[in-house]
């Protein structure tokens, strides 16, 4: 099958590079010029394991191109993926301009029948705007060609992409148009293999809210375990011996439940704004939402009121080591990234930053390029030499084994304020640290 898909972003370069992967000739669209040449140069955007050879290995076997020719783009394919970027905008809604102009792309040029595949998270409602783009743009060229708008949100995560995408636990299609239907049961065959039921079939507005549905109740998981550890600090409970706790409830389960110093990425806390704002729009106050991202949001400073209290809120002229920029583990997205927070934070109070990442430090020099106030080293070590105490961001394998007594030596005071709860809060203690992290107690004596 020949699929066309617009963006060549974390999303639409990997639906792309797999479609392809499956025997497909896929063409992929961007309207960023330098981008696409890089592509094609074999320079990879984005940092997504596995992900370069995919690529590689599928521009090779002439599967997998790269253009910003939309004429091409349209005349290319029947299937025709939007898989463009929906920022929020200014009161939280998500923006559609780059929906709306793939739309208008595809109007201006279709010569024959397509089926458009809404891959962007997109509110309630964008399926019906794309296809007036489209009926609007045939109407003005005076054509009249068939057509299919339908609704395909992607559930893939940042760093786990390719076994998501490969392996996927539902594809949800919103569309009733049955043409369309039998082109996504064909397209997708490959992906469910062993398990036909994947595919769930629904009406477009419903799987446009599947996916902000999906998104904000993981975020909900989040926001509530990171209530429930604020509290337990103040009880001297430990949330850790919670989640354990109420994990083994199948009814909860495990997964997300994680606490820790905010989520980030680019889909949590604009999806959930997002939801909060078409709830708005349609005279809805969705306040069990809005209290997840207000949650969230002071969750992003927890670690920089800890550090606060340990220095009698008073750091002006200290240095930090800061382990991890990224939003999370093998990704060097720092979109929304608690890291922010926490470095402007100190900025803000006169202190000053050495931090390390695995992934994303190139990428952080971009927001951050004062090299005085913010110093990137190459080694986890190499980051805590002589700073007044060091944060930890983000749960990169590298730092679940730290070598503690080096650790200890290159400290000026043995402090460690962690935001992931990668260690052991008595261990730490009995090798001289005071340890401070999310909602466990037993982590102040300092020896
Ligand atoms: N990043 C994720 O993990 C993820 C997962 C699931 C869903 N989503 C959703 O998928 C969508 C895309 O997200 P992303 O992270 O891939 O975005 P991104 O910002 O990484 O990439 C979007 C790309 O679209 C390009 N673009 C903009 N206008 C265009 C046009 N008119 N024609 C062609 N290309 C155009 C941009 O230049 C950019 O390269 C969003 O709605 C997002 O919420 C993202
Ligand atoms: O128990 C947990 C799990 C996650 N997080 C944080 O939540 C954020 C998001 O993590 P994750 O969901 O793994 O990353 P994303 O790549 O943002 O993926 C989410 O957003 C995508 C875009 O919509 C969806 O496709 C995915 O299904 C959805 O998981 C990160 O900051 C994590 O540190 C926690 O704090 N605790």
């Amino acid at each position: 099958m020949k699929v066309t898909i617009y963006g060549s972003g974390y999303v639409g370069l990997v639906t792309g590079a797999l479609i392809a992967d499956v025997g497909n000739e896929v063409l992929c669209v961007d309207v960023d010029e330098k981008k696409v040449a890089n592509l094609k140069k074999g320079i990879i955007p984005i940092f997504e394991p596995g992900l370069d050879d995919v690529i590689k290995r599928n521009v090779e076997a002439d599967r997998l191109d790269f253009t910003t020719d939309m004429d091409r783009a349209v005349a290319h394919s029947e299937v025709q993926f939007i898989a463009v970027g929906t920022p929020p905008g200014e009161d939280g809604s998500a923006d559609m301009q780059y929906v709306a102009a793939v739309a208008k792309t595809i109007a201006d040029r279709m010569t024959e029948s397509k089926v458009v595949v809404n891959k962007s998270t997109v509110p309630v409602g964008t399926g019906d705007m794309v296809e007036k783009v489209i009926a609007d743009g045939l109407a003005a060229r005076g054509q009249s060609i068939s057509y299919a708008v339908i609704s395909n949100p992607e559930f893939l995560k940042e760093g786990a992409a390719i076994e998501d995408f490969m392996k996927p636990d539902r594809i949800v299609i919103g569309t009733d148009n049955e043409q369309a239907m039998e082109v996504m049961r064909e397209l997708y065959a490959p992906f469910c293999r062993n398990r036909r039921d994947r595919l769930i079939f629904m009406s477009r507005k419903s799987s446009e809210l599947t996916k902000y549905a999906a998104n904000s109740l993981l975020a909900t998981k989040i926001s509530f375990m990171n209530e429930l550890s604020n509290i337990a600090d103040r009880l001297g409970a430990d949330i850790e011996d919670v989640r354990v706790g109420i994990g083994s409830d199948p009814r909860i389960g495990y997964h997300f439940i994680y606490p820790g110093c905010g989520y980030g990425g680019s889909c949590f806390p604009k999806d959930v704004k997002a939801l909060i704002a078409t709830a708005r729009e349609n005279n809805y106050d969705a306040k069990l939402l809005s209290a997840v991202d207000s949650v969230n949001d002071s969750q992003k400073h927890v670690l920089f009121e800890k550090l606060m209290k340990h220095f009698d809120n008073d750091i002006k002229g200290k240095k930090f080591a800061v382990w991890g920029l990224s939003f999370k583990p093998n990704t060097d997205d720092l979109r929304e990234a608690p890291s922010r927070v926490l470095i402007e934070s100190i900025f803000e109070h006169g202190g000053t930053v050495r931090a390390y990442d695995p992934v994303a430090m190139k990428e952080m020099r971009h927001f951050y390029p004062d090299e005085k106030r913010l110093e990137l080293v190459g080694t986890a070590q190499d980051t805590v030499d002589g700073t007044d105490a060091l944060l930890i961001n983000t749960e990169w394998r590298e730092f679940r084994s730290p070598n503690l007594e080096a650790l200890k030596s290159s400290l000026k005071r043995p402090l460690v304020i962690d935001g992931r709860n990668l260690y052991d809060p008595a261990q730490m203690v009995e090798h001289g640290f005071t340890y401070d992290c999310i909602g466990r107690p037993g982590k102040h004596a300092e020896s």
